[in-house]
């Protein structure tokens, strides 16, 4: 195996060989950690017994999930782990600023593809192709990523919107178990088989919401409903029906409890799938009313009935067959479910009609036994399939967005796993050829196209052998000889063939083909197609007319006349309607075969997958009896071999998956020059865009920003690892720049540096504009302000000023008023003195005060100037002074007294005259009554005597 895998011959180089194997035994020396390697890249060397070794470690460790390069590896646990899809994981993924580094899981695959959407990078439709055999997880997985979507894909801004979300998501949840219980069916693979294969696109609005959904179909295994193998069971919904159905519904659709129906077998062991009410609830979420619910119940419960209809064979040929015992019921119960007329359908189950002639003659053919049953079966299939299509349309009506709606999709593809039986006929062949179509379109995509790509680019790369099946495709689906060329055509040409005849004819016209085996011990004729996952014996018999799936027209004449709503909505009358039993004579118009209508569904599938980004998810069943921890090494061998996973394995880990065309890979990164500017000096100028040397001025360009990678391959390593300082693997080829995810991941991330680097330029430079208008604002407002203030202080001040006038003004007045009054006062004392005559002495009393009067006006100021004066004189002789000063007369000494001031007051503070006490001097307290004050006396004017009180020591100063 390794010298396969790695291209040497042993023969050519025995060191090499002696190399390989320490590595090998070194590698198995470290075998304990090899559960812990996340990436089977990261095994060494990659064999697909090394793989099998890490994933049975895995597996064993309870780890279920593996990354192998570009690609997922699930193992299906067959057992419960919540803990491994709990919301909260999802959100973690979710929120990751790398989830490729977290666990390998199918949320990181989910994460991933949802951040391509978000990312706009061509293609942003992204498709996730889960494939794997039956029961290996794939419809699980699928639902793994609605879940996820529903929960990530869902962060609407109003309440509102966020309901509506929420109700499209439910929508899109129970389409599942709707879908689930029509389509899926215990086989002997898995309990829970798809039976038909599905495209989901989840459809996401600008905003990445998800806004709604779209279910295409293919190929439903619709054989099943009439007919199943041993130990198998026909589709869920009958049994679900026939458990769950309440007593009045019995009674309704004529399912009394443990009625016998042949296309009910196994009814005994409930599956978990047999839940009824899940079925309905769902129907009802998607917009089935219960009446039309109760009304696809009852149409289901026809078929069953249906199905007891047995015919006894007939010795006369020109008469029908009789029927069995109790079949006659069984038609009478089915005709009223159905709502046809008994007569009718038993007639048109016996009695084939023919068309034939010019003039369309009818002839009326009674047909075998075989053919009653072939007849019967055919109304079921009829029914069924197109109740499947309107279920189908239904749902989609229910979680389509409108077109406007949605701008990007992610497409999840959940296919038939690749199957080989003892007995395989047409049913194998489409999947199996499904199966070639997407293993071939994963080999164009990873292998091939990079293979190519690379010698186109001009890069060094040792070339990787790889399984190619495009000469197996030739041989499916080749024009114009192929398989599916020879089928049709016998189809077509409408001849009785026999088994043994097609196989001859394919084995001749096909002889050439490296894919086509005979098995030649077989007895039965067929032929052998050596797929890429190994070779499939198909038997002929059969095939011609599985292909044709002749629908007779009386079938569906007699299906048209039922007065069932829902087979009247199912089988419209439509008179051009031809079906394929009966092509008009000679006519050469191509018949539209299930090989060629399964064809033209998956090359527009193709079509749709080659338009998007897609990624892969390979379901891998470790045991085919569905046990928990129980890995058998060559049941998954066989398994990793048909995925051609080790292939791949080996490419992604030496390869480039990611590669970018250079105009792309310069605008999405032109930006890291600033940081080759900031690491190593300016940077060249951008050249003028020219379309005629575009790819001249973009090298240099790309040069700019491939000088940058060492750097930040630098600053992302973190100290220590030695691994991610090396140099990134990246190459620039001729038109695009291949590289690594983890290139990739280094870009990004100094993608997203420089980008928040601007984001702080940018926002520093808001933040100074901002700071410069604030305090230009603020200078103006202070400007306003002080203009304002300033205004209002000279306001203040005319104010002030007009009332300091008026104040002034009074004051004046008053002043002059006061003066006039004082002088007037004063000088009515002195007139008054004037006039007292000095003779009179016969009152002794009122002489005295006159004199006293008289002295005080006179000479107080000069008794005052003598008392201050007069520092050195104390006692009795300073009083001697006062009285000669105020020549006060001394023979009445009782009739005044003088106070002295203080020690520390000079002067005289008061003179008190007696007896009568009515002159009192103070000076504070003027006798006078308006010259007791005295603002700004001019200092040689006095005035008034209380001015002399008051003003004493500025006199004495003088
Ligand atoms: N991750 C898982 N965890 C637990 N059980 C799982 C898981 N994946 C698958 N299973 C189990 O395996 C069974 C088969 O899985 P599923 O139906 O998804 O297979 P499939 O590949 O879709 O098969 P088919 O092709 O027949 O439809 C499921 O019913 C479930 O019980």
């Amino acid at each position: 195996i390794l010298f396969q895998v790695n291209g040497h011959s042993p023969d050519s180089d025995v060191q090499s060989e002696e190399s390989l194997r320490e590595d090998l035994q070194e590698f198995l020396g470290r075998e304990a950690p090899l559960h812990q390697l996340d990436d089977l890249t990261k095994v060494n060397p990659v064999t697909l017994e090394t793989v099998l070794r890490c994933l049975q470690a895995r597996y064993m460790a309870d780890t279920f999930y593996t990354n192998a390069g570009c690609t997922l590896v699930a193992l299906n646990p067959f057992k419960p782990v919540p803990q491994l899809y709990l919301p909260e994981l999802m959100r973690e993924y979710h929120a990751a600023p790398q989830p490729q580094k977290l666990k390998p899981h199918v949320f990181s695959v989910g994460e991933q593809t949802y951040r391509n959407v978000k990312s706009l990078i061509e293609p942003v439709n992204q498709s996730i192709v889960v494939s794997g055999e039956s029961g290996a997880g794939k419809t699980w997985t699928s639902r793994c990523l609605m879940k996820f979507y529903a929960v990530v894909a869902a962060s609407p801004t109003s309440w509102e919107s966020h309901k509506i979300a929420e109700r499209i998501e439910q929508r899109i949840l129970n389409s599942n178990p709707v879908m689930e219980a029509f389509g899926n069916a215990r086989t002997l693979r898995n309990n829970n088989s798809s039976r038909f294969g599905k495209f989901i696109q989840l459809q996401l609005n600008r905003a990445q919401q998800m806004t709604g959904a779209a279910v295409q179909t293919y190929l439903l295994e619709k054989t099943r409903v009439a007919c199943q193998a041993s130990s198998e069971r026909n589709f869920h919904i009958f049994y679900q029906i026939c458990k769950g159905a309440s007593e009045d519904e019995r009674l309704q659709w004529h399912l009394p409890k443990g009625a016998a129906f042949s296309w009910l077998p196994n009814p005994e062991r409930t599956l978990e799938e047999d839940c009824f009410e899940v079925t309905r609830e769902a129907m009802l979420h998607l917009g089935i009313d219960t009446p039309t619910q109760n009304n696809i119940f009852k149409v289901l419960a026809g078929l069953l009935h249906l199905g007891n209809i047995r015919f006894a064979d007939s010795e006369d040929e020109a008469q029908p067959c009789q029927l069995m015992d109790n079949a006659k019921c069984s038609v009478r119960t089915s005709a009223l479910l159905l709502q046809l007329p008994e007569d009718m359908l038993l007639e048109t189950l016996r009695i084939r009609t023919i068309r034939a002639g010019r003039q369309q003659q009818v002839f009326r053919k009674p047909c075998s036994q075989t053919e009653c049953d072939t007849r019967r079966d055919c109304v079921a299939k009829l029914v069924y399939a197109r109740l499947f299509d309107w279920l189908v349309s239904v749902i989609n009506s229910s979680i389509c967005a409108d077109p406007g709606s949605w701008t990007t999709f992610i497409g999840l593809l959940d296919v038939y796993g690749f199957e080989s039986f003892p007995d395989n006929s047409l049913e194998q062949l489409c999947i199996n050829y499904a199966n070639e179509k997407l293993q071939q379109h994963f080999v164009a995509h990873y292998l091939r196209a990079q293979q190519e790509e690379y010698t186109v680019e001009g890069l060094e790369w040792s070339f990787v052998n790889y399984q190619d099946n495009q000469a197996c495709l030739d041989l499916i689906e080749g024009s114009p000889i192929s398989i599916c060329a020879l089928i049709n055509e016998e189809c077509r040409l409408n001849r009785p063939s026999s088994a043994a005849q097609l196989q001859t004819r394919i084995e001749s016209a096909l002889a050439g083909s490296p894919c086509l085996g005979h098995n030649k011990l077989s007895r039965e004729p067929s032929f052998v197609v050596v797929h890429y996952a190994g070779p499939v014996r198909y038997h002929t018999a059969g095939l011609v007319e599985k292909n044709k799936d002749p629908v007779p027209l009386d079938l569906t004449i007699l299906l048209q006349q039922s007065q069932d709503p829902l087979l009247m909505v199912l089988f419209p009358i439509n008179p051009k309607e031809k079906t394929q039993e009966e092509p008009s004579g000679q006519s050469r118009a191509p018949v539209l075969t299930v090989v060629s209508k399964f064809k033209a569904s998956l090359e527009q599938l193709l079509q749709v997958l080659h338009s998007t980004t897609p990624h892969y998810i390979r379901c891998i069943k470790p045991n085919s009896q569905g046990q928990a921890q129980t890995f058998l090494r060559e049941e998954v061998l066989s398994q990793l071999e048909a995925c051609g996973l080790v292939e791949t394995v080996h490419i992604s880990a030496a390869g480039f998956p990611i590669r970018v065309s250079h105009q792309n890979f310069v605008e999405r990164y032109e930006l890291l020059r600033r940081l080759h500017q900031a690491l190593m000096g300016p940077i060249s100028p951008s050249p003028e865009r020219s379309p005629h040397s575009k790819e001249a001025t973009l090298q240099p360009l790309l040069q700019d920003i491939l000088h940058t990678l060492p750097a930040l391959t630098q600053a992302a390593a973190t100290p220590g690892d030695s691994d991610e300082a090396t140099p990134a693997p990246v190459h620039c080829g001729r038109t695009k720049v291949f590289m690594t995810d983890s290139v990739l991941e280094i870009l990004e991330h100094g993608r997203a540096q420089v980008l928040e680097q601007c984001a702080r330029c940018i926002q520093g430079s808001w933040r100074r504009y901002q700071h410069r208008k604030q305090q230009r604002q603020r200078r103006a407002a202070v400007l306003i302000q002080s203009a304002i203030r300033s205004w209002l202080a000279r306001k203040q001040i005319e104010r002030l000023h007009t009332a300091a006038t008026t104040i002034k003004h009074a004051w004046q007045k008053w002043r002059i008023r006061m003066a006039f009054l004082a002088s007037k006062e004063l000088d009515g004392v002195e007139e008054h003195f004037s006039q007292v005559p000095r003779s009179s002495s016969s009152s002794p009393q009122p002489l005295v005060q006159t004199r006293l009067l008289g002295a005080i006006i006179r000479l107080w100021p000069l008794g005052l100037v003598l008392a201050n004066a007069a520092t050195g004189i104390q006692g009795f002789q300073r009083k001697l002074v006062v009285w000669a000063c105020l020549q006060l007369p001394r023979d009445s000494p009782r009739s005044y007294t003088t106070q002295i001031a203080q020690q520390d007051q000079a002067g005289v503070t008061s003179i008190r005259a007696l007896p009568q006490g009515s002159i009192k001097f103070h000076y504070r307290k003027s006798p006078l009554r308006y010259a007791d004050t005295c603002p700004e006396p001019s200092p040689y004017s006095v005035i008034g005597f209380n001015q002399i009180l008051l003003e004493r020591h500025r006199l004495i100063h003088v």
